[in-house]
């Protein structure tokens, strides 16, 4: 059974008609999102030049801010970042990037028997001038949701 779209007022608006997440049972599947600023819609460290061109980008910044509007979506949701079972990392410089992206998701995902499964991807353009985006399901605790524990 499908819920409805689930819209976080903490995760950066979307940049087209979709909800951040929608669950499905015990699954939530989150949209791909980057790490805008869900207040001013900037994105850390981006600096541009007069004419407004990207000239330089914090990827560390961009992955802790992502970070976090993965975080709003899920805790809108009834769900919290334990719950991640499955991350799509989508890269669009994976040579330059790809070691402090790893060094930060550490830092976050510490403990590898409650670390979601990942997958990064090199790509060649977001829709937005950013450098990662994520694609997350995460699954429900099932005491969170009133179910029997495995096995009663
Ligand atoms: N999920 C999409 C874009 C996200 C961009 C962002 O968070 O900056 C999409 O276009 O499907």
């Amino acid at each position: 059974m499908s819920g409805g779209g689930i819209s976080a007022a903490k995760a950066p608006r979307p940049v087209g008609l979709y909800p951040h997440a929608r669950r499905v049972g015990e699954l939530l599947f989150l949209s791909g999102i980057g790490p805008r600023d869900a207040a001013s819609n900037a994105i850390p460290g981006n600096v541009h030049d007069a004419e407004g061109r990207l000239i330089a980008y914090d990827i560390e910044l961009q992955c802790r801010s992502v970070f976090a509007n993965v975080r709003a979506v899920l805790e809108a949701s009834g769900a919290g970042w334990d719950d991640l079972v499955d991350v799509t990392v989508y890269l669009t410089d994976m040579a330059r990037d790809f070691t402090a992206y790893n060094a930060v998701w550490a830092e976050y995902f510490p403990d590898l028997e409650r670390a979601p499964c990942r997958t990064t991807l090199g790509i060649t353009a977001l829709p937005t001038p950013i450098a990662i985006e994520l694609k997350c399901i995460a699954a429900f605790a099932p005491q969170r949701n009133g179910a029997p524990p495995e096995g009663t």
